[in-house]
């Protein structure tokens, strides 16, 4: 507040410059040229470095280089506060909307297009960041502008303040309806902009598979039918933006002429003088034209309001509220439970009924045909959906019912393809645990067998990995997960096809550092791998009547009932291996 108030400070001193401009032209006018003498504020000014017509001229155009520099110094001290201010208000709200989003529900995401987030973040908040600029540089000196030589006018005389005030709603309302056309404009230009970047970033990220399949073409071809949509939206704001400017031309003409026609008729019947006439044109000039520039406003404006509302509707989404369980230990037991948990991400159930408990120290594989819910269920213990229906408990306590951070603590997750950060590997392995020492990030990275290739690197661990973590296999991009999931310590830990996609021997050095990180803990893994399967304790087995229906033809009913492992498939007990 102080700051955009020394902002105001600065925009009034300059705008006293700006109105004492037009004055030491008039006196020049009325007292050298000597078309009469009239009252000049600045008068006496003239008359200082002498009375001869020489020196009040050059003291007039001094004056008028004096104030000129005067208004600059003070408009770029303005500028300077008011659009710092418009930048620090846009960056704190691109930090909220960005911290806000990644906090959303996984549910939110998954409905979400990537590229269309990213264009909310960026082009969105960038946006918003014009127009706030242009309120505080431009809209706010504008109307501050209009006011003073709108009040000057009328201090000069009333006729000239009337035709000056006259001239606002005639520009106003010319450009009020236009206004509206350019919002809606803006909002559909970007929506299509924010359904182009989504595209964008999808075929970027299937680059492989786009290039495999040799399908640009196709890429080509959305895009080209997306890009149409901005193409058309812009060309609407633009034309919507080029019917401004003859209206407002007319509007400023009619201004103008009327103080022409009334100042001329007054000066010829001797109630004003020329200097007089000339300042009140130049007051006119002076609060028209901050009009025109705030109506060229109209489609940053209109812009910053479609981005805000997209922002906004981030913003509205509501986060997961956070658990209250209290008096937790720091390191729980392990013991999971599910009771009667349904879950569906959208209408159809991919869990029903599913009621499974796990004891601390148990090593469960959950297998089953694709789609039956498997990675639902690891996914619903690491608490990034919640149960439908049911509950799912960890030492008793729902996960619903958890501090995010008491969770997050208690389960380590390695996935079918790691996700690596750009960065270096120690950075990628330190993820799960940002206060590790060094040391406690090389001993992981040493466990999980990171060391053996990363010793091949030319930095070693503090080599650095390309975007997404491109520059590693398969498997070491697994054995760095896994290195990470070991710096984590938790007590749970849960593996999603970890093995998936690995030849023999990437599986053979991966399953080696699994086995390291399973020990002692309580563990629940997807696989159809047999290396993998070893490991497991138990082996429960999931049937489509309990997970995700498949589509069945007409007539054939549907399975259904309460879900333990299939009872047609007896539970798989295995004696558990050394570590
Ligand atoms: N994020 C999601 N949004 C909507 N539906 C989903 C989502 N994830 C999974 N599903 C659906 O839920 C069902 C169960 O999926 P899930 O991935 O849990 O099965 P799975 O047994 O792990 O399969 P697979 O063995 O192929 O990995 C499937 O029908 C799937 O289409």
């Amino acid at each position: 507040m102080r700051i955009l108030s020394l902002g105001f400070g600065l925009r009034i001193c300059e705008m006293t410059a700006d109105l004492a401009t037009p004055w030491p032209v008039a006196a020049v006018i009325d007292r050298v040229l000597g078309m009469s003498s009239s009252h000049n504020p600045l008068s006496s000014l003239l008359d200082l470095f002498g009375t001869g017509k020489t020196a009040m001229l050059t003291t007039a155009a001094a004056s008028v280089v004096l104030l000129a520099v005067v208004s600059g110094a003070f408009d770029y001290a303005g500028d300077r506060v008011m659009n710092g201010t418009g930048e620090r208000i846009s960056v704190a709200i691109r930090a909220d909307a960005y911290a806000h989003l990644q906090r959303l529900p996984m549910s939110y995401h998954d409905r979400q297009a990537v590229g269309e987030s990213t264009s909310r973040i960026i082009t969105d908040c960038g946006r918003i960041k014009d127009s706030l600029v242009a309120l505080f540089s431009t809209l706010f000196p504008g109307l501050l502008s209009i006011a003073s030589f709108a009040v000057a006018l009328l201090l000069l005389d009333w006729r000239f303040g009337l035709i000056g005030l006259g001239c606002i709603p005639l520009v106003l309302v010319t450009g009020a309806r236009i206004r509206r056309l350019g919002h809606r404009a803006a909002r559909r230009q970007r929506e299509a902009e924010g359904r182009l970047a989504g595209l964008v970033t999808e075929s970027l990220r299937g680059i492989r598979t786009v290039h495999s399949f040799g399908r640009q073409d196709l890429h080509d071809q959305h895009f080209a039918a997306e890009s149409d949509g901005t193409l058309r939206a812009g060309l609407d704001a633009t034309d919507i933006q080029a019917r401004r400017v003859p209206l407002l031309e007319v509007a400023t003409a009619v201004g103008t002429a009327s103080l022409l026609w009334v100042g001329g008729t007054g000066v010829t019947h001797g109630w004003w003088s020329v200097g007089h006439l000339v300042v009140a044109l130049s007051y006119l000039a002076g609060m028209i034209n901050p009009i025109r520039s705030l109506s060229k406003l109209s489609v940053t404006f209109s812009q910053g309001q479609a981005s805000a509302e997209r922002i906004i509707s981030i913003l509205d989404e509501p986060r997961p509220s956070g658990g209250s369980c209290k008096n937790l230990p720091v390191r729980a037991l392990g013991r999971i439970e599910f009771s009667g948990v349904t879950m569906a991400y959208g209408r159809r159930p991919a869990l029903r009924r599913l009621d499974l408990t796990v004891e601390p120290g148990e090593r469960v594989a959950l297998t089953g045909p694709n789609g039956v819910g498997k990675s639902t269920a690891l996914a619903l213990i690491a608490g990034l959906y919640r149960p439908t229906r049911g509950a799912v408990r960890i030492d008793g306590h729902a996960t619903s019912e958890l501090p995010e951070r008491w969770l997050h603590r208690q389960v380590a997750v390695v996935l079918q393809d790691t996700f690596l950060f750009s960065g270096t590997l120690a950075d990628n392995i330190r993820y799960s645990r940002p206060d590790a020492s060094p040391r406690e990030v090389a001993e992981a990275a040493e466990a999980a067998l990171v060391t053996d290739f990363a010793q091949a690197l030319p930095d070693g661990l503090q080599t650095r990995l390309g975007d997404g973590g491109t520059g590693l296999s398969g498997g070491q991009r697994q054995r760095v997960g896994i290195a990470r999931a070991l710096l984590a310590d938790a007590p749970i830990v849960l593996l999603d096809e970890p093995t998936s996609g690995l030849d023999v021997e990437a599986e053979r050095l991966v399953v080696a550092a699994l086995r390291r990180l399973v020990t002692d803990r309580t563990v629940v893994m997807t696989t159809h791998r047999p290396a993998l399967l070893r490991m497991a304790t138990r082996e429960v087995r999931l049937t489509p009547t309990d997970g995700a229906r498949r589509k069945t033809p007409p007539g054939v009913p549907l399975g259904g009932g309460p879900l333990l492992a299939d009872p047609r498939d007896p539970v798989n007990v295995r004696p558990a291996e050394g570590g």
